[in-house]
């Protein structure tokens, strides 16, 4: 579960940093207060709320699995100005035992385990305060 207060400097903070999730699928329902954003084309794209729908991440996972077919979307969330915003984010992921291998050849990404890239994501944000991701195990 996801809250973003409301908060007076909205337009110098995020409620959420552009990132891609580290997971293979990530399923979000999403309130109706708006904020989160979709980085397309060269612009951030706004992702309208709908009651009906729920909005499915690929993540980098799914990116190194499909040797690039298809892209982890950078996406980020405005912090509210006046009322809470709440989301549920659902990530859907391996075991850390799994090892992530495209059957696509020549592929693209070196063989990883989820271990590894869960802790690779750490040491980069650590000594670079950013997450680098899947472009680390690229050939
Ligand atoms: O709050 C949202 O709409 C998105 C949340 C999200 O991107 C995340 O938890 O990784
Ligand atoms: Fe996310």
């Amino acid at each position: 579960m996801n809250r973003y207060p409301p908060c007076p400097f909205s337009s110098e903070v995020f409620g959420l940093v552009p990132h891609t999730d580290s997971s293979f699928l990530t399923v979000v329902n999403q309130d109706q207060i708006g904020g989160l954003q979709l980085w397309k084309n060269g612009r951030w794209i706004n992702v309208k709320p709908n009651p009906e729908a729920l909005v499915i991440n690929i993540g980098d996972l799914f990116q190194a699995l499909s040797n690039d077919v298809y892209k982890s979307i950078k996406h980020r969330v405005l912090a509210p100005q006046q009322v809470e915003r709440l989301s549920l984010a659902f990530f859907y992921c391996p075991t850390y035992e799994t090892v992530i291998k495209s059957c696509i050849k020549p592929s693209m990404y070196r063989e990883f385990t989820f271990r590894e890239f869960m802790m690779q994501i750490q040491r980069d944000l650590k000594a670079t305060g950013d997450k680098v991701g899947v472009s680390r195990f690229l050939l």
